[in-house]
């Protein structure tokens, strides 16, 4: 079963369906004419209606003519829609994946009360530019749909399939984690404004050099100390900055940070 002739829905394209929306359409193996997304107000994605898309805020249309089915709803109102869609939906023919945060597969299970395949995934929005490291769970034993659903998150950056009590945790880790490491790179780039370069020349350097300093960790599949290891000459400037940095709390506060999101789901 191929990604590229599934027809599919995008409900409740907001921040993170749209970016999973440009993904899609910048793999050219999907024809845009298989792709519906939804919203109640749907004036801020008429811009895309030139692409092929089919554009509604009729979830149940939608649903009705899609294969798959992308749910990319807030959390405190996914269930109620999705009770409201039940009847249209066919276990032999949808296949249903939430992206939304801490509703787990039993919830979305007992909503739609049928035995289709369903799926949690968590992308980020990196998805946008199709780098996105999605986390997938799901309790189904149907290999072709779970194959479909990793083909759908390949084709907008990478896949991992964990199990579902690690959801939360990869919310955090690869959801939250964008904001994280763009704080990061903010103060990077007022650090390097403040020793000398213009805001447009320390940006460039700075999303490069994390951009490269991710590669070296991705390809070499080494711990970030065995490189840190090589930069930091005896006695030298970056040792002498990255133990002020510690002084002051650097991994301590995103440690801390990370488990105040984590803590922050409800569970
Ligand atoms: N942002 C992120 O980085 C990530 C978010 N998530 C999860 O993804 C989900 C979506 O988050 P996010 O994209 O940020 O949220 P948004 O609020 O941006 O998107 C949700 C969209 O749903 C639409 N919507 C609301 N009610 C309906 C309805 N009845 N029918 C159809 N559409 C509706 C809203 O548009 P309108 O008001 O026009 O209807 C809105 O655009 C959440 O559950 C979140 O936990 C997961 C990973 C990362
Ligand atoms: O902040 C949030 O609640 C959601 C979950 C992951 C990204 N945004």
């Amino acid at each position: 079963m191929s990604i590229h002739n599934k027809k599919i829905a995008i409900i409740g394209c907001g921040n993170l369906g749209l970016s999973i929306l440009n993904g899609l359409l910048a793999d050219p193996r999907i024809n845009p004419k298989n792709i519906t997304v939804t919203k109640r107000k749907t004036s801020s994605l008429e811009h895309l209606a030139s692409t092929g898309i089919q554009i509604t805020s009729d979830n149940r249309k939608a649903a009705q003519e899609s294969e798959l089915l992308i749910v990319a709803l807030k959390p405190y109102t996914i269930l109620e829609i999705l009770g409201e869609l039940k009847d249209v939906l066919d276990q032999d023919r949808h296949i249903m994946v939430s992206l939304a945060t801490g509703i787990s597969l039993k919830q979305i299970q007992s909503t739609i009360d049928l035995s289709l395949p369903i799926f949690r995934a968590m992308p980020n929005t990196a998805a946008d530019v199709g780098e996105s490291l999605t986390c997938i769970a799901t309790k189904s034993n149907d290999e072709s749909a779970k194959d479909l659903v990793t083909q759908c998150f390949n084709s907008i950056g990478n896949s991992i399939h964990i199990n579902e009590e690690l959801m939360d945790a990869a919310t955090v880790l690869g959801a939250c984690g964008i904001a994280y490491v763009l704080r990061f790179m903010r103060g990077m780039i007022q650090g390097g404004i403040e020793i000398g370069f213009d805001a447009h020349t320390a940006t460039t350097i700075v999303t490069h050099t994390v951009k490269g300093a991710a590669q070296l960790l991705i390809e070499r599949k080494q711990h970030p100390e065995h490189e840190i290891d090589k930069v930091t000459t005896p006695k030298g400037c970056t040792i002498a900055g990255l133990n002020e940095m510690e002084h002051n709390g650097f991994s301590s506060a995103l440690i801390k940070g990370i488990v105040t999101s984590y803590n922050k789901i409800e569970k």
